[in-house]
């Protein structure tokens, strides 16, 4: 355990145990690969099905390969905001919201999150609100008016008073709001009722609307573009050091978060490094049985925890505290040669270049600056064509290199030098709304791994780039990002040809008396204890594990897509467009998920190679079984056999979901 000034890293204790498993297992993998290269001839008239199958396993052990980076060093890290400075002496902080589009994302939901963030507890003179609406909707607009009067008039001293720490309206009248025993007390009881018993009106932060001014002509970026639109504006406005980003439908669950944060940034040891500090993302609308893994378990308690103990997590767009130089100077070390030719990185404002000297400390603040020449300013910075000629989205600011900013942009920050810090409290700090149904999810997933696969094929990619800026094993966790889609190669390949050759009566593994079949039920066992002591360790279940495994694979097979929309992408076969995850939960929907019953409405097209290779499985089970009870070779076919028989186990709820939509639509 390190223990630092305002916080500590404590680094997993079976640390040991684990690299020598990761040892083991890869000596066993050498053997399997060397086992099937020196038996390539051997079977000349099936030298084919061996290379598929060969070629699956490699994809498999390289993926491996990459994956075990983040098992090399998991950390956890706990925080003392009670040594942190008092109020008065804490920096500015400017918090961005992002929103789009009212039907995907109900106003109200927004409305919720600003005043979560408005709540934040934090000195309100040093606190800053920006929403920014890409949609320019009236709704919006007049949504967060009324927000801010309520925070204002109501929900901020009713908050004080009680010390409430549900401070998103809609949490706290929930059944998931935890301010219990307040909720008992009698005299709360009254003042719930009618709120306006208090008198005194709290300062409030400051709350600001931003809606960018976009011209067909030119591209506006998507949310990385609201970003830097953001940021340019409170850079006039509130200028504050540290941001804090968070989507629409994400809102505070904490209002401690900030502090939290700030135990990174403000201590002596750690703040010259630390471009960012990221929290979970966790979410409000999860069932517990989450048949699709919506929580993503494996990337916020696995993965992030692994990057951590490198050289920190990678950004995941929402929930996360910046510093806003990091975002703008280059490196940590970085002399202030970018405001010696501030125009062509920054744009031509000169009252924005202003900003950036403050931030530098090479100038103080402006006093008085009348209020309609700022706002002036503000919508020349805000809009699209600013950014033309500069360094905006290249060298400045969130990265438009792929849609996936907040990746992209963290990924850079960490080849420039900057690190970052995970911290994953007790109490989730931030909580939003995860897909309910298969197709929402499947969307997702493939709008993100076909973004990373054009990260990994760019000149930026971590196998070039990457690899000569970072620390070698930071970068292969970002390896493995980019090139996780090939699951599917290797999954369609593991789903039909063991399948057909089964059929066949073609055996390719070693028999199960051969001493070389140890090497193939090592790797298996090894794998499935691995993944299961981490459930487990990660206050999983065994029935999380089953799960896991179920629609990993499904998913896996499904990011074929992101792999086909990657290649058309890079090809320039498709227009760059951002779909936008839906908010707006169906009701029916919600009710199939809570059941833990698997939903493929509008799901086909993604579920058509998954439902192929099942009815391979299926028919190739049932033929080959026959086969195999009048030939007699089980001794050869054992392990197929298993194979066949572990897939249709796994993936009985899925048949069962396929049934249910087949007889719905028949
Ligand atoms: O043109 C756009 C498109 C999107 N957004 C906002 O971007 C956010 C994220 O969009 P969403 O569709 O919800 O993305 P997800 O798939 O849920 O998000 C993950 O992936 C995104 C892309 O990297 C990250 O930005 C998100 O933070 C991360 O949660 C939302 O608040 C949107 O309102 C904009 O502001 N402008
Ligand atoms: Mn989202």
């Amino acid at each position: 355990m390190a223990t630092f000034t305002l916080h500590t890293e404590t680094v997993q204790s079976w640390l040991p145990l684990s690299r020598f498993h990761m040892l083991f297992h890869w000596v066993v993998i050498l053997f399997l690969v060397y086992y099937r290269f020196t038996r390539i001839f051997e079977y000349n008239n099936n030298t084919i099905q061996w290379i598929f199958i060969t070629v699956a396993e490699l994809i498999l052990s390289v993926l491996w390969f990459f994956n075990q980076s983040y098992r090399w060093r998991p950390v956890s890290r706990s925080v003392m905001t009670e040594k942190l400075p008092d109020d008065a002496n804490l920096p500015g902080l400017d918090i961005f919201v992002c929103t789009l589009d009212p039907e995907k994302e109900p106003t109200v939901a927004v409305m919720d999150t600003v005043i979560s963030a408005i709540a934040m507890d934090y000195p309100s003179n040093k606190l800053a609100v920006y929403l920014s609406d890409d949609g320019g909707c009236p709704v919006t607009l007049y949504g967060i008016k009324e927000a801010c009067e309520f925070a204002k008039a109501y929900w901020l001293p009713f908050c004080n008073k009680y010390a409430i720490k549900s401070r998103c309206p809609k949490a706290f009248f929930s059944p998931i709001g935890e301010d219990d025993c307040l909720l008992r007390s009698h005299e709360f009881m009254i003042e719930q009722e009618d709120v306006k018993i208090i008198n005194e009106q709290p300062e409030t932060p400051l709350v600001v609307y931003v809606s960018r001014e976009r011209r067909p002509s030119l591209p506006h970026k998507f949310k990385g573009g609201a970003l830097n639109a953001l940021l340019r504006v409170s850079g006039l406005i509130s200028n504050g050091p540290y941001l804090l980003v968070v989507d629409c439908d994400m809102y505070c669950n904490d209002p401690s978060s900030a502090k939290q944060a700030m135990c990174f940034f403000l201590d002596k040891e750690t703040s010259k490094s630390i471009a960012f500090v990221q929290f979970p993302q966790m979410f409000h609308n999860l069932s517990n049985k989450d048949i699709y893994d919506n929580q993503s378990r494996a990337a916020f308690k696995t993965m992030w925890q692994g990057m951590d103990g490198l050289r920190g997590p990678g950004l995941s767009g929402s929930g996360n505290y910046l510093y806003r130089s990091a975002l703008l100077f280059g490196s940590p070390n970085q002399k202030d040669d970018y405001l010696l030719d501030a125009e062509s990185y920054f744009g031509k404002s000169s009252m924005y270049i202003e900003s950036l000297k403050v931030i530098r400390g090479q100038q103080n603040p402006k006093k008085n600056v009348p209020r309609d020449a700022i706002l002036q300013e503000a919508q020349v910075v805000a809009s699209c064509c600013y950014e033309r000629n500069t360094k905006w989205g290249t060298e400045v600011g969130f990265s438009y290199l792929i849609l996936l900013e907040s990746t992209v942009t963290g990924y850079l920050l960490h080849c420039r030098g900057w690190k970052s810090a995970y911290l994953y409290p007790k109490r989730p700090c931030f909580l939003g709304c995860a897909p309910t149904d298969l197709k929402d999810g499947m969307l997702q997933l493939v709008k993100w791994l076909s973004e990373l696969c054009l990260l990994g094929v760019s000149k930026y990619s971590p196998f070039t780039y990457g690899i000569s800026r970072m620390s070698i094993i930071h970068t292969f966790t970002y390896c493995f990002t980019t090139i996780s889609s090939m699951y599917s190669v290797a999954f369609i390949l593991y789903g039909i040809v063991p399948q057909v050759c089964f059929f066949k009566g073609i055996p390719l593994f070693p028999k199960v008396t051969d001493p070389w079949f140890a090497v193939f039920a090592t790797i298996y066992v090894s794998t499935q204890i691995q993944h299961l002591i981490e459930v487990l360790s990660g206050d999983g279940s065994v029935a999380m594990w089953w799960d896991e495994q179920r629609i990993w694979i499904l998913k896996s097979v499904c990011s074929l897509f992101a792999l086909i929309e990657g290649i058309k992408k890079w090809l320039g076969l498709n227009k760059v467009k951002f779909s936008l995850s839906n908010k707006a939960i169906d009701k029916e929907k919600l009710k199939k998920y809570e059941q833990g019953k698997f939903d493929f409405q509008g799901a086909a097209l993604f579920m058509s190679p998954l439902v192929v290779l099942l009815i391979v499985n299926i028919v190739c089970f049932f033929g080959g079984l026959w086969r195999l009870l009048n030939v007699k070779d089980f001794e050869d076919m054992f392990g197929q056999l298993f194979l066949l028989s572990y897939i249709l186990v796994l993936s009985y709820p899925i048949l069962e979901g396929i049934v249910a939509m087949k007889s719905k639509s028949g």
